[in-house]
């Protein structure tokens, strides 16, 4: 009988190093930014859980009302991207304060990645970096397009969306598949998606054309100055059959089930340095009663990852 392969963690397909190097490298080697999410506004606000969200996690941030601090960003690594892009997420990284259990989620403007395993991550980066001649291989990059054609599933949905016209006038989702158990040890299998009160505000072509490429920041200052910018924060219940392995397939959102967890209210703009300090990350940090999905390849990797770029980031 031939002896099975010994199982490889999913993780250990690929350096996470070499991933983010690679992040770093297509965005020009910005020095003391992050490697995704380099152009960010660091926020604070409150959570208040709904009277439902017990009944779906025990974490203890579903429980009372707790401080947050958050940060909206542009996706990638380079800080100086306009914020008129098309097809790059907005960012939406949250921390529910509780000391010494800190919950933490980062969402993004679409349901899906762009990328479904650290391979496809790597190669996709890969493929589409500069040659000797300062461009990349249009070539190189439809073949990868080709033989991983759900890689493409992120930039049709933003393209296919209008910019959004404010860090608070889009929808956001965890992406990967998140399972919230109760006190009475009941697991729920959901995605966790943030839905702004504002509803989604779109530039039309014109009202983009109007716009610097830096506007996101001054329109958070005078949104802010009126009040707090909420957002639902949601559960949408998976169904058997829903992928929680695939962080590049969405759920059909329109047939299930969606509990609301509670409120998320913005209400002031801090200091970068608050964020940028921050120790903590979405897999690492997350409560009992919260577990992210132990069959998505993509899951795991992310910590490494952003410890390897909060490191660079600081030298
Ligand atoms: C699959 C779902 C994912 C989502 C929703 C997501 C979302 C985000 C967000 C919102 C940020 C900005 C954080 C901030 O403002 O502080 C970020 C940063 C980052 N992401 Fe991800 N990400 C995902 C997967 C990955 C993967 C698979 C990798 C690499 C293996 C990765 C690498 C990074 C890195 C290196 C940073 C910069 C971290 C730092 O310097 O603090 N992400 N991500």
């Amino acid at each position: 009988q031939t002896p099975a392969a010994p199982a490889q963690p999913a993780a250990a397909e690929v350096d996470p190093q070499a991933i983010v190097d690679l992040q770093f490298a297509i965005a020009g080697n910005h020095k003391k930014v992050r490697a995704s999410g380099a152009k960010g506004v660091c926020v604070k606000g409150e959570f208040t859980p709904s009277a439902e969200a017990a009944s779906l996690s025990k974490a203890p941030h579903f429980a009372k009302p707790v401080p947050m601090t958050a940060r909206f960003s542009m996706g990638g690594g380079n800080p100086n991207i306009s914020d008129k892009t098309k097809p790059t997420t907005r960012g939406f990284a949250m921390e529910f304060e509780i000391a010494n259990d800190p919950m933490v989620f980062y969402f993004i403007s679409a349901p899906v990645f762009g990328a479904r395993t650290p391979r496809q991550l790597h190669d996709g980066i890969s493929a589409r970096l500069p040659g000797p001649d300062g461009k990349p291989d249009a070539e190189k990059i439809k073949a990868f397009v080709a033989a991983n054609p759900e890689t493409t599933r992120q930039a049709a949905w933003l393209n296919a969306r209008p910019v959004p016209a404010s860090f608070g006038g889009v929808n956001y989702w965890g992406v990967q598949a998140f399972t919230l158990t109760n006190a009475a040890g009941k697991p729920t299998i959901t995605k966790l998606k943030a839905i702004p009160t504002a509803g989604q505000l779109g530039l039309s072509d014109d009202e983009l054309k109007a716009k610097p490429d830096s506007f996101y920041a001054d329109e958070l200052t005078e949104r802010l100055g009126k009040g707090p910018m909420t957002f639902d924060f949601v559960a949408i219940l998976g169904e058997p059959g829903d992928p929680t392995n695939d962080s590049t397939a969405m759920w059909p959102e329109d047939n299930r089930k969606t509990v609301k967890l509670g409120t998320i209210a913005i209400s002031a703009i801090q200091a970068n340095t608050i964020c940028d300090e921050k120790p903590t990350d979405p897999v690492a940090n997350l409560p009992q009663g919260v577990a992210g999905p132990a069959d998505d390849p993509m899951f795991e990797i992310r910590s490494p990852a952003y410890a390897i770029s909060r490191g660079k980031r600081a030298q």
